[in-house]
């Protein structure tokens, strides 16, 4: 992805005056605050925290040789739920070689069901090599490739009805957040999901600031929060409290071994997808870890 301008400054982007869009609503924070009277502190969805490490279209057989050899040498907090996205090409290498503890995903699928469709990689292929996962709605799929909200809310309905779960991405271009539309952007695109989607409970939903992606542009933890809050609440309010409640936020762009704490004590953060990091077997097993910040946090 492109450089993100200079502008990017954090004084410019300040935790309130970077989304100009509305306030989340007095009644989410309510919400959460009867679940944190009830049972938990720094995490407002009651789902296990999930780290997903996306490798995009990087390594060669030894590079990722070497990367699983240290994944599976690592010592990780066992109450996280970690996934792994190689290249299609690698996908059957790293499920012959990885340990059991961390789960496949792949980084596209085809929108229905395989046949005549040059180049793509169908559902029932990623079951068929044990491939559990499926990264959809990416912003390097939304703006490079040219994949637009219902056609990625289509293949996340196959993805799902053939038993791979979803990681969901959405997120704001830097322009669409500098023009208040933050909001307006996260919602349109979980619409487009919802419209496909009836059953959530194989859906992870990951935050990704287009701005953020590979920019070393990190969004502060207040900035992360306050999307994740209203990307919960909207969950609340257009599916069901137990789904708002229950559907991981993840939170990706930019994250790395020495920011990961700070992001993972906020509330509606319930994990990470990482890119440029989960290449490095040590730093991915931090962010892995930073579990341990969420819970001394709580
Ligand atoms: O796009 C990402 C994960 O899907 C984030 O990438 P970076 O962590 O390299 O910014």
């Amino acid at each position: 992805m492109a450089a993100a301008p200079s502008s990017l400054a954090s004084s410019h982007l300040s935790p309130i005056a970077a989304v100009s869009t509305p306030a989340v609503p007095h009644q989410l924070r309510i919400g959460c605050s009867r679940r944190r009277a009830g049972r938990i502190v720094a995490m407002a969805g009651s789902g296990k925290f999930f780290v997903g490490g996306n490798w995009k279209c990087n390594g060669t057989k030894d590079s990722i040789s070497k990367l699983v050899s240290e994944l599976n040498a690592a010592t990780l907090e066992t109450d996280v739920d970690v996934v792994v996205a190689p290249p299609f090409i690698y996908i059957d290498q790293v499920k012959n070689s990885l340990t059991g503890r961390i789960e496949v995903s792949a980084q596209n699928v085809w929108i229905g069901k395989g046949g005549a469709y040059t180049g793509e990689i169908s559902a029932e292929q990623l079951v068929d090599i044990g491939c559990q996962w499926v990264i959809l709605g990416h912003s390097e799929r939304r703006h490079i490739i040219g994949e637009n909200d219902e056609f990625i809310g289509k293949k996340a309905a196959y993805a799902l009805s053939q038993n791979v779960k979803v990681i969901a991405c959405i997120g704001e271009l830097l322009e669409e957040r500098e023009a208040g539309k933050t909001f307006d952007v996260c919602f349109r695109q979980m619409k487009a999901f919802a419209d496909s989607i009836s059953n959530w409970a194989d859906v992870v939903i990951a935050y990704e600031p287009v701005w953020a992606i590979g920019t070393g542009k990190v969004a502060t933890p207040e900035q992360a929060q306050e999307v994740h809050a209203a990307v919960r609440n909207w969950l609340k309010t257009n599916i069901s409290p137990d789904v708002a409640s229950s559907t991981r936020i993840i939170y990706g762009g930019s994250v790395n071994a020495a920011n990961c704490a700070e992001l993972a004590k906020k509330e509606d953060i319930d994990g990470f997808l990482v890119g440029g990091a989960s290449l490095k077997g040590p730093d991915f097993a931090t962010i892995i870890n930073s579990v341990t910040a969420k819970k001394v946090a709580a």
